[in-house]
């Protein structure tokens, strides 16, 4: 995975005004992208619920990029997939004009006839292309070969780990926040976004869920990701200088009792990513400050690890799940998951009955979420009603270890659309089947 420098912020806004066709690689190198409310994004924003089963089998027809400058051109490929296809038909025919010249004239002339123009530089017969498979026909990164996966945080975050166990050779693109990466892979900046969804220790990342079901992005993996997390503090500066320690709220959660018995009973504030908590300590010399952050965070930020190993359990492990613009065709043949997400309007032991269509069938459920229901979080009962005061609606996550290629897990969620208002698969994706062991400083 190729490292990025941390400096200044760009926003998104800026990066659309581009002019030229083919914004730098380097812009996006040296820059975090930043959230800047603007009308595409706000179109993102208000993606309506469709109350059906959005089926990943069948991805639906992509949107077309926004304007040229989020489809940049690599070499003399055009910058488009319909670009793409074209650049190819036109090289075969070329290549057809081709033998069919150095048939009549004995390969003498390199001068032939493409589409009625007379055309130079013929491809020569051992580059003829290939044609098109299946792999070429899956999502493609549109910035070159190189995959683009934007994470929330700056570089020595544990999620640009995650961004490089889930996409090795990518390049991680940082962003200041949760929405800011959805938006990147929606404007076309990235082409995917790894993004935390739940700890061990720590439970549920709820904005990522929220925002799952705002945007219309897909999950199409897991990683698990051992989280090891060091106490961090300037060059010279020793445990006892410290009155305050700032980090991730997760990873202050994650940490709590180590800090106790470090005899760190000091002020603890929260802050958009550790290793943000690193940079900021180190910016602006903080000398009774300690962050909370890895150990890349550390030799990035030029900081002296105090204490290694913090975090309350050695298991400590973050899932993140990668999200694409179109889904995965899911498949049998290996461990899947699929990530479900619904709400019912009225019914009673709607929730049960939901819950036996996977039991019936020996489907493990992996996750259980609910999230109060965004649009209608509370309404008030009638008097009738004496003792409740309030009625929550919610919104169920549910995971379960099933591909939707799966005539179960079909079945399954066919009864599931009956006793439900709402449902929407958020995607089929094979499992993370590493084994890991408890959390070393890597
Ligand atoms: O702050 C970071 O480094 C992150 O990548 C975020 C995050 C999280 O959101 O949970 C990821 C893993 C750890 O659990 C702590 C923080």
């Amino acid at each position: 995975m190729q490292s990025l420098a941390p400096s200044s912020t760009i926003n998104i806004k800026s990066i659309l005004r581009t002019p030229s066709p083919s914004p730098s690689p380097s812009l996006f190198r040296h820059h975090r992208l930043t959230f800047t409310v603007n009308s595409a994004a706000r179109r993102f924003d208000s993606a309506p619920n469709t109350g059906s089963i959005t089926n990943p089998a069948v991805p639906p027809s992509a949107p077309p990029p926004p304007a040229a400058p989020a489809t940049p051109a690599t070499g003399g490929v055009g910058k488009s997939r319909a670009d793409w296809q074209s650049s190819c038909a036109i090289l075969a025919s070329k290549v057809v004009s081709q033998q069919q010249n150095t048939e009549k004239t004995g390969g003498a002339d390199n001068i032939t006839v493409v589409n009625g123009h007379k055309t130079l530089d013929l491809v020569p017969v051992e580059k003829i292309p290939k044609p098109l498979t299946i792999t070429d026909l899956s999502p493609a990164p549109m910035h070159g070969s190189t995959l683009r996966v934007a994470y929330q945080g700056v570089p020595g975050a544990y999620s640009e780990a995650a961004a490089g166990k889930a996409y090795p050779d990518c390049e991680a693109i940082p962003c200041d926040q949760f929405e800011v990466a959805f938006q990147a892979v929606e404007l076309w900046i990235a082409d995917r976004a790894v993004l935390p969804v739940e700890n061990s220790l720590g439970g549920s990342i709820h904005r990522n869920y929220d925002l799952l079901l705002r945007h219309r992005l897909h999950i199409v993996g897991e990683v698990q990701l051992p989280v090891h997390h060091c106490l961090l503090a300037l060059p010279g500066v020793r445990k006892e200088f410290i009155n305050r320690v700032i980090s991730h709220p997760q990873a202050l959660a994650q940490c709590e009792l180590t800090l106790t018995k470090l005899g760190l009973t000091v002020t603890r504030e929260a802050v958009d990513d550790t290793a943000g908590a690193a940079e900021f300590v180190s910016a602006n010399k903080l000398r009774d400050t300690a962050a909370i952050a890895s150990a890349r965070a550390a030799e990035l930020y030029n900081l002296n690890i105090l204490a290694d190993g913090i975090q309350d359990d050695s298991s400590n492990i973050t899932r993140f799940v990668m999200l694409a613009r179109d889904p995965i065709i899911p498949r049998t043949d290996r461990p899947f998951k699929t990530s479900i997400v619904f709400a019912h309007d009225k019914g009673t032991s709607v929730l049960f009955k939901v819950l036996s269509a996977f039991a019936f069938r020996n489907i493990s459920l992996t996750k259980i979420e609910s999230r109060p229901h965004r649009n209608r979080p509370i309404r008030l009962v009638d008097d009738a009603n004496v003792g409740t005061a309030k009625h929550f609606e919610y919104m169920f996550y549910v995971d379960f270890e099933a591909s939707m290629a799966d005539v179960r897990a079909q079945n399954a969620l066919a009864e599931v659309q009956e006793f439900t208002s709402f449902l929407r698969v958020l995607g089929s994706y094979p499992m993370d089947m590493t084994p890991w062991s408890p959390s070393r400083g890597d």
